[in-house]
């Protein structure tokens, strides 16, 4: 606790879904909450909540209301904390600045919990310095995270850090020593024991770029997932509540994750009104609210090969194009060619195909932060990452632990795949991955990050790639010079394609 219970510890604006669980969490955990939202429903709404939860032995609300930001500052302990929990993007400036003009101090810390643009994060620290300490914690975890434990991933200046650390200790999952998540669930009865899954990760945007990072894998883990479903269901002809089972039975072993955990159970649901599987009656348009797309981006400006996170993000823009689909349906006929096939072998290939693939996704994210430490400064602590994500997050997953240990074993670690638990995984599993991508192409079913998974883990480790044509076209299009195999490093050569004889020159 940071003050006595007769002030609040800590301002949310914003009381929706996240605002209002995160809120009551804190409750929970024995700090005194005001709340301020621009619907005052919101705000009525988890003072209900928390009316309904507090136990009989708390006689004070531990959340009160607010009914403008002016209102909420005089009820703040000092140094202040104000959560926001809005929508990313110009939400977040308009508060900082009311929060300003309601008289808010430069020692005052406005903790931005929302998906924010790690970019923007940045610019906001610098640009609101000396009026307010603006420090980012991204959160993951969605409402039932929120309200019994998230992942936080928290970055910004480090004193302010120290204030909050304990506060984002207290309420953020926790895992046993195993790395299993220990999960309750009870309102009013909070996880105390076991490890934190929030740790700092470093100044500037370093919470927010994280979290765009996971929510990058997070998109390529729900692509993995989906064109395994796809596999199963349109070349072996399962049905979802059977194809649920299956993914039921994969949670038991290695794939056992939380993405993994919803699927079985969203495939098994039926819907109320028709009857038929509830999967068959959502309109197959996948929405995104934009962390993917930069986490691609970005991987892509710092030349990272992170192909099978931009496929996730393409196959959702691929798949909202359902008119033009439905056009090209009936034009553009598939020459299929399928044998005959083993299903209890194939369900296994496509088994072992998401085990590789995932491991090739996770491996791409880590490669992106790694390059994005350099380009920005940072020093992230890998290990630490993939602790902080064996919990409370979207994409917490047995095999995080394992990467946690790789990063523990090998701090400099060049890529997990390298990694001897991964590597074994790859030699022994990757026929399933080779299997799948050549069923789903001889039978026309899209798996674009499949695909891209077997380049990514075949290009990786080639030795020789056909880059040296590429840097050979290049030359003889544009004067691009090259290297050559047999003189030093950073030395250029030109061949000048349009003389005679076509002499090449160091340049
Ligand atoms: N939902 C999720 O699973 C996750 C969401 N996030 C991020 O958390 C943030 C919040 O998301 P979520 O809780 O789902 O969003 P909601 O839309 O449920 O809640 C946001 C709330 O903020 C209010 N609000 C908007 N502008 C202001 C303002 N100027 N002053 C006060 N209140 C304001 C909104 O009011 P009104 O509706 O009247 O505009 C709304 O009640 C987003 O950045 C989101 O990306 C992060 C992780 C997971
Ligand atoms: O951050 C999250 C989970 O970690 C949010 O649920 C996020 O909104 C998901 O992204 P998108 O809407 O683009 O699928």
């Amino acid at each position: 606790m940071l003050n006595s219970h007769q002030s609040c510890n800590i301002g949310f604006v914003g009381l929706g879904v996240m605002g209002k669980s995160l809120a009551l969490n804190l409750a929970d955990h024995g700090y005194k909450v005001a709340g301020f939202d621009l619907d005052p429903n919101k705000v009525k709404d988890v003072l209900d909540t928390e009316q309904s939860e507090r136990r009989s032995d708390i006689s004070e609300a531990r959340i009160i209301g607010c009914k403008t930001l002016k209102e909420m500052l005089p009820k703040l302990t000092t140094p202040r904390v104000i959560v926001l929990l809005v929508p990313a993007g110009e939400p977040v400036d308009i508060i900082c600045r009311q929060l300003i003009e309601s008289g808010l101090e430069a020692d005052d810390i406005v903790v931005d919990c929302g998906n924010s643009q790690w970019t923007d994060t940045i610019r906001r620290e610098s640009e609101y310095r000396g009026k307010l300490k603006f420090f980012g914690t991204a959160v993951s975890g969605g409402e039932v995270g929120a309200r019994f434990g998230p992942s936080l991933m928290p970055g910004g200046d480090a004193d302010s850090w120290k204030y909050l650390q304990p506060m984002w200790e207290a309420v953020s999952a926790k895992v046993a020593e195993d790395g299993s998540q220990i999960i309750k669930n009870i309102p009013g009865d909070p996880v105390t024991e076991g490890e934190p899954c929030t740790t700092y990760l470093g100044p500037n945007g370093a919470g927010h770029y994280v979290k765009m990072v996971h929510n990058g894998i997070e998109y390529a883990d729900m692509q993995l997932i989906c064109e395994a479903y796809h596999l199963l269901r349109s070349l072996l002809g399962y049905e979802p509540e059977e194809i649920g089972k299956i993914f039921e039975k994969w949670n038991q072993g290695e794939l056992n994750s939380y993405l993994v955990e919803i699927t079985a159970d969203i495939l098994q649901q039926y819907d109320h009104a028709t009857g038929a599987p509830l999967v068959d009656m959502i309109l197959d348009s996948a929405g995104q609210k934009g962390t993917g797309r930069w986490t691609s981006i970005s991987a892509t400006q710092m030349g990272v090969p992170a192909g099978i996170i931009s496929e996730s993000v393409y196959a959702r823009a691929l798949s909202t194009l359902t008119q033009e689909r439905e056009n090209a349906s009936s034009r553009l006929i598939g020459d299929i060619e399928l044998g005959d096939i083993d299903p209890t072998a194939v369900e296994e290939a496509i088994k072992n195909a998401l085990y590789c693939a995932k491991i090739c996704a996770y491996a791409q994210g880590f490669q992106i932060m790694r390059a994005a430490q350099e380009e920005y400064n940072w020093q992230f602590n890998f290990s630490d990452i993939a602790k902080i994500w064996r919990g409370g997050c979207i994409i917490r997953a047995s095999f995080l632990q394992k990467i946690a240990i790789a990063f523990t074993e090998n701090p400099n670690l060049e890529n997990l795949l390298l990694a001897d638990y991964f590597a074994d995984a790859l030699e022994h599993k990757q026929k399933g991955l080779r299997q799948a991508v050549i069923l789903a192409a001889q039978s026309g079913i899209p798996t674009p990050s499949f695909f891209s998974a077997l380049a990514y883990f075949d290009g990786y480790r080639s030795e020789i790639l056909p880059a040296n044509l590429l840097q050979a076209q290049r030359d003889y299009f544009g004067a691009h010079t090259y290297e050559r195999v047999d003189a030093e490093a950073g030395e250029k050569f030109h061949t000048f394609w349009q003389e005679e004889n076509r002499p090449e020159r160091k340049v």
